[in-house]
């Protein structure tokens, strides 16, 4: 058995044509919806996903505003940073690209951003909007990584009522919002939200119908960890640096061989990465709409 695969790359490009034709009607009403991107400092992976976002939006007709801040900014400065695109008219929705630099407090740029400009869903008005359930998908923004997962199913004609779905890891950006989206009555999963402290993951892995692996650690989910059937979700991105090389690849938490026992798997690179940008694109010009 070698399992179908969750196409990210051809979904988000399927999405961003069904936005193109979304953009172009509102430009037909006079609204151009606008991305802000806040960048801190030269990691390198940071700046490769922020150059995806904007080339998205050049591709979708979407306005680009960019702000990339050296990595020593104060939170002072950053705050004026996050205040101006607040009042910035044409700025629709904004991010701030995530880690940032330890010396700043990221819940408190997130929590100074104006709810209703932030396109990641990960201000927390927005996710208490998604732990009441008051957030239909039209009324506030879902956090992108997560939103993307489940549309990423359901364009695949996979759906979770009844379904035990094992989520490892419980980031912010991720695990955490991850479970409270599968739990709606709409979608009705039953989660387990595994983390660091659980005990006897292998367990919890072979009785899991669907796993997300959002951990962070190279290839730790293998072919004999998995119930026969499963459908396997790889998030977790690692950089690994060859040492002798120096050259840098990316790997996610799910090994090679789960190919082989899996009924569905999304490849990494080629399966989230790519659904998160374009629920961006989505929550952006969600937002546009709804003004
Ligand atoms: N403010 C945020 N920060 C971060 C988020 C987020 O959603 N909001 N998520 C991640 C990074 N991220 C988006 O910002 C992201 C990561 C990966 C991809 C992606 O498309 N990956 C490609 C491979 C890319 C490559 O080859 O370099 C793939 O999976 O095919 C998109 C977005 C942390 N920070």
């Amino acid at each position: 058995m070698s399992a179908q695969i969750l196409d990210g790359k051809a979904t988000a490009a399927a999405i961003r044509t069904e936005l193109t034709e979304r953009v172009s009607a509102l430009k037909a009403r006079g609204v151009t919806p606008g991305l802000g991107t806040v960048l801190v400092g030269d990691d390198p992976g940071s700046h490769s996903y922020v150059g995806g976002k904007h080339r998205d939006c050049e591709q979708v007709g979407i306005r680009s505003i960019r702000r990339d801040l050296p990595g020593d900014i104060t939170q002072e400065d950053l705050e004026k940073v996050i205040d101006e695109l607040n009042d910035d008219d044409e700025t629709t929705g904004y991010i701030v690209q995530l880690p940032l630099p330890a010396h700043l407090d990221a819940n408190a740029i997130l929590e100074r951003m104006a709810p209703e400009k932030d396109a990641d869903g990960l201000h927390p008005t927005n996710l208490g909007r998604l732990v009441l359930n008051v957030s239909a998908p039209m009324d506030s923004p879902l956090p992108c990584t997560p939103n993307g997962i489940v549309e990423l199913l359901l364009r695949h004609d996979i759906h979770l009522r009844g379904k035990n779905v094992l989520v490892v890891g419980r980031g912010v950006t991720v695990g955490r919002p991850l479970g409270l989206l599968l739990t709606r009555r709409e979608i009705n999963a039953t989660v387990t939200l595994a983390h660091t402290g659980t005990v006897d993951l292998e367990r919890h892995l072979s009785e899991a119908d669907v796993v997300v692996a959002a951990a962070g650690m190279p290839g730790m989910i293998t072919a004999e960890h998995l119930k026969p059937g499963a459908v396997v979700l790889d998030v977790g991105v690692t950089r690994v640096v060859d040492p002798e090389t120096g050259k840098a690849t990316l790997r996610g938490d799910v090994a090679q061989d789960a190919a082989g026992v899996a009924a569905w798997l999304s490849p990494n690179p080629g399966g989230v990465g790519p659904m998160t940008r374009a629920m961006l694109l989505m929550n952006v010009v969600e937002a546009a709409e709804r003004q």
